[in-house]
Parts: structure tokens; C-alpha cells; sequence
């Protein structure tokens, strides 16, 4: 375990009440049911940010992460709970009041205006003078000061993003709110737009939430993932932690493909179809279930097909392949470099490489 982590309830968490830096946004048991009789569309959601840390909400559609990313701007009343910025309440004020950023999927930029126009058009607090060299200065950051006087449909995909952020960030907010800012960029400009904003904001040390509902985006973008199930948090922890120590199947299958195993566990190890697997974090008795992501298992030829897996499909990915296997009535799914490579139909052996993850409860 890390400095970071703790457990709750046999849940490995990564506890931020371990790390030094001041908070910025604590939210407390927020709850929120748009209709009486509705489900809860957040449910006791409990979190906290420092300063300069980077929050990615994870979930599928309908989890709550959008109502969450509202009640924290203040556009969706919360039914309980609290929401507190730099240990300030601001569970009922205003958006106005709450000195928050926010930059949307569309970007929301002013069509009348230059670039340079809609990133003074933040700084109302500024004195008129000033706002010219301080816009230079957040569209310098953005790499835009050559474009700062084209107006937003002069500009690319990537390049309107910057601009709205550069807006969002000239505000001086104490929190930076982004609604899968991405998702209008295609694949190549999303992930170097990506990189260049979570550099910005290492560099800025601007406390960010990111609703997403790309695990890939996530785990490259935050510093600390949420993986929000029906309205609640399922787990909340490093990229790496939630990916490797999923509190559940759901968060073990929505970060990417795995293996769960069921097995019977004596201690540190655990008796399963694919053999002995050593348990990763602590011991258990009894049976369990593993999580094994494809890339913790390996492939070697087999001589016969006695206790071998049948390739059944090849999926060629470039740097690697991805397999689907069948062993005993039991599907397996494996990632291999590109250089081992296996045909369909052919029979082979499945080895663990690694230590397996217990998962807590079923989920
Ligand atoms: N204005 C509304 N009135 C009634 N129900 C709503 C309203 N907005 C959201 N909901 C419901 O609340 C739940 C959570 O919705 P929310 O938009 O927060 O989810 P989400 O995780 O952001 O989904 P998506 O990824 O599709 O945007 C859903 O069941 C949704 O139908």
C-alpha cells in the first residue's frame, strides 16, 4: 500500500485525507432525486480535492456524473449533503458566487468575437486596461497568440478548445469543471490536446473534475480516477490502483477487458481453473473472485490439446494482439506483443504472470 491508501469496509481506498496540500473542493454526502419517487440520481457521493489535483468521474451513461459536475457549479439544487471550496460552504450559492470554471463539450465560444475578445470577456474583475496583456498572457500558454484576432470558426477543433479554456483559466477560478471536453476532437487531436491541457494545468496548478465516460481518458488525463456506479462511487483512487484493484466487477470490467476467476482461496493463494494464482494485496479464505486483466496472462505453444485453450478469435492491434481463448467451458481473454503471434484453432497454454486482485464484493 501507498502513502495514500487506506481501507473502508475491506475496501483498498486511496485515502486524500493523507495528502498535505490544502483542500479545494470537499463534497460531502451529496444526494440529489429529480422527481420524489425517482432513484437517487447521486447518492451519498463523498469526495476531496487539493490543490492542483486532477479528478476524472468515470461512469457509464446515466451514473450521475453529469448532476454531480451541476450541483458543484451550482446549476442543480442538491437535495443534502454539502459542497465546500477552500473550506468555504457554498452548498446554496450561487454559480456566480462559487468562483468556478466551466468548459463544455461544444466549448461555448462567442461566434461575434475575436479570440482575444472571448478570452477579456472573462476578466470582468480585471480593470479594462490590464485585460489586453493578461489575455496575451493565457493565450501565449494556450500557444495562441498568433490567432488572436481570428474569430472561433477561423480556428480548428483543438484549437477552440484551447481558447475556451484559456477563457475558463483567465477567470482565476478556484476549480476547473470539464464535461468531456474532448469528445467533439477526433482520436489523433483528442490525445495531444489532452496531454498539452493536463500540462497546462500541472503547470498552473489548477485543481480540475473531469466527467468522462472514456476509462481511457481518464486514466491518462487524472491523477485520481471516480468510477461512479447507479449514482454512487464505487471506488475512488489512483489510475493505476482502480485499475489494478477494482472494488467490484462493474469498476473491474469498466476499465477495460479482464478475466474473473472464481476460486478457492487458502491464505495467499487461490485455486483456480487457470491454477494457482498468489493473491496480490493480503490473504482470503474460501471462494473469491479475481480480477486478471489480459495483459497479466501469457501465451506458450502447447504440445497437445490436453488441459490447453483453443484460440476461438485474433484481434491485430498494431502493438499487440488481443486474444479471446476457450479452456474447460470458460472463456479467457489475453494481450500478447505483436510478435507472438497464434492462429485461431491453435491450441495453447495460459500462464499468470502475475499476482491476482481479490475483488471485495461481487458488484
Ligand atoms: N433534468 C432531469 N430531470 C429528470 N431526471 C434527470 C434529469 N437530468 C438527469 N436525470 C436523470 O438522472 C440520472 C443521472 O443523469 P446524469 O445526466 O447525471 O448522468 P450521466 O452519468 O452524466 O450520463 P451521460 O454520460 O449520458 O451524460 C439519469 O437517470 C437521468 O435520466
Amino acid at each position: 500500500m501507498n502513502s495514500r491508501q487506506t481501507v473502508v469496509d475491506g475496501i483498498q481506498i486511496e485515502d486524500p485525507n493523507l495528502d498535505h496540500r490544502p483542500e479545494q473542493i470537499q463534497v460531502d454526502h451529496l444526494c440529489k432525486r429529480y422527481r420524489a419517487n425517482d432513484a437517487f440520481a447521486v447518492e451519498d457521493l463523498s469526495f476531496t480535492l487539493h490543490k492542483g489535483e486532477i479528478l476524472a468521474l468515470l461512469g457509464p451513461s446515466g451514473c450521475g456524473k453529469t448532476t454531480t459536475l451541476r450541483m458543484i457549479a451550482g446549476f442543480e439544487r442538491v437535495d443534502s449533503g454539502r459542497i465546500f471550496l477552500h473550506g468555504r460552504d457554498v452548498t446554496h450559492l450561487s454559480p456566480q458566487q462559487r468562483k468556478i470554471g466551466i468548459v463544455f463539450q461544444d466549448y461555448a465560444l462567442f461566434p461575434h468575437m475575436t479570440i482575444e475578445q472571448n478570452v477579456m470577456f472573462a476578466m470582468r474583475e480585471v480593470p479594462k486596461s490590464q485585460r489586453p496583456k493578461k489575455a496575451e498572457y493565457w493565450l501565449d500558454l494556450m500557444g495562441l497568440a498568433d490567432l488572436k484576432v481570428r474569430y472561433p470558426h477561423e480556428l480548428s477543433g483543438g484549437q477552440q478548445q484551447r481558447v475556451a479554456l484559456a477563457r475558463t483559466l483567465a477567470a482565476e477560478p478556484d476549480l476547473v469543471l470539464l464535461d468531456e471536453p474532448f469528445s467533439n476532437l477526433d482520436a489523433s487531436l483528442r490525445e495531444s490536446t489532452r496531454n498539452e491541457m493536463r500540462a497546462l494545468f500541472k503547470r498552473a496548478e489548477t485543481t480540475v473534475i473531469l466527467v468522462t465516460h472514456d476509462q481511457a481518458e481518464a486514466l491518462t488525463f487524472a491523477d485520481t480516477v471516480g468510477v461512479m456506479q447507479k449514482g454512487r462511487l464505487a471506488q475512488i483512487g489512483t489510475p493505476q490502483h482502480v485499475y489494478q484493484n477494482p472494488a467490484n466487477a462493474f469498476v473491474a470490467r469498466f476499465l477495460g477487458h479482464t478475466n474473473l476467476l472464481v476460486g478457492n482461496a487458502d491464505g495467499g493463494r487461490v485455486k483456480t481453473p487457470l491454477g494457482e494464482v498468489l493473491i496480490a494485496d493480503g490473504i482470503a479464505t474460501g471462494e473469491v473472485k479475481l480480477s486478471l486483466r489480459p495483459e497479466d496472462l501469457h501465451l506458450s505453444p502447447a504440445p497437445s490439446c490436453d488441459a490447453a485453450a483453443r484460440i476461438i478469435a485474433r484481434e491485430f492491434r498494431g502493438h499487440d494482439y488481443f486474444y479471446t481463448l476457450e479452456q474447460d467451458g470458460y472463456q479467457y481473454c489475453v494481450i500478447t506483443p505483436s510478435h507472438h503471434c497464434y492462429d485461431v484453432g491453435s491450441w495453447v497454454n495460459i500462464n499468470v504472470l502475475r499476482s491476482g486482485s481479490v475483488l471485495p464484493e461481487a458488484g
